[in-house]
């Protein structure tokens, strides 16, 4: 497919030490022409595992931290600091431990509170990324936008046929009924990850390559989501061999 960039690492775990170097570099990059720098995180496995190889990397310090906004691509709708939480791994994978990172730089979606529902928490968060955005755009020019992927080819909580999948008009969408637990989430919307300057496709495992090969092989958007994963500069597929198997 033009504009992809694919990109296969043996295994999953040089795939996260990889995804992180990039990261790395893609903020360094930006910052030596633009501040702040945008980055949207992913939940999942090989997200958190990337997050942790940040962590770990000692190029993490050459990063002006208090220029760097997080975001997340979804959520899944659960109390404040519960396990299943992105925020809560992502904190506990990476973001507790950047000391120069402000806590207002980091945008959690909103967490199951009182009678708040799935789409009170999206409209907050869509007035968050508002307040961020530039020219009255709806949401930042995201810098990068990590996106992990199931076997289903679900981005995000936007899975195949599912209603939120077609949302318009909204960087943000409640999610009811998803197939992956928990049922309730809060998700970006196409619009939203498709003004990103750069898309990353995080993947590994064989259980993804069909999905993989789906995505990039044309699928519509409504049966494989990920096809949906564009950014306006670049998009990226970073694979493991194992998922890479049926390209
Ligand atoms: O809430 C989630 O789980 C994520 O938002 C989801 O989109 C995830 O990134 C993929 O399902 C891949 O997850 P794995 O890497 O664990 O397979």
């Amino acid at each position: 497919m033009t504009g992809h960039l694919v990109v296969v690492h043996p295994t999953a775990e040089v795939l996260a030490e990889a995804t992180a170097a990039r990261l790395l570099t893609r903020i360094l990059d930006v910052q030596s022409v633009r501040s702040p720098v945008h980055v949207v995180a992913t939940g999942g496995t090989v997200g958190i595992r990337t997050l942790a190889a940040v962590a770990a990397n000692p190029v993490r310090d050459a990063v002006d931290w208090s220029q760097v906004h997080v975001w997340w691509g979804d959520e899944r709708f659960l109390p404040p600091g519960h396990a299943d939480r992105n925020e809560t791994q992502a904190r506990d994978a990476l973001l507790d431990a950047l000391d120069l990172l402000p806590a207002e730089n980091v945008h959690a979606m909103p967490a199951a509170v009182g009678d708040l529902d799935p789409e009170g928490a999206a409209n907050l968060y869509a007035s968050e990324l508002a307040e961020h955005a530039t020219d009255g755009a709806p949401v930042p020019e995201f810098d990068v936008t990590l996106l992990g992927m199931g076997p289903d080819a679900h981005v995000a909580s936007l899975f195949p046929g599912h209603e939120a999948l077609r949302a318009t008009g909204a960087s943000t969408v409640g999610v009811h009924g998803s197939p992956k637990p928990p049922a309730e989430r809060v998700s970006l919307t196409f619009e939203a990850i498709q003004a990103s300057r750069e898309v990353w496709v995080v993947a590994a495992g064989a259980e993804k390559a069909g999905a993989v090969a789906a995505a990039l092989g044309g699928a519509p958007r409504d049966e494989a989501p990920a096809a949906g994963a564009t950014g306006t500069s670049r998009t990226l597929w970073l694979l493991d061999a194992a998922a890479s198997s049926e390209l």
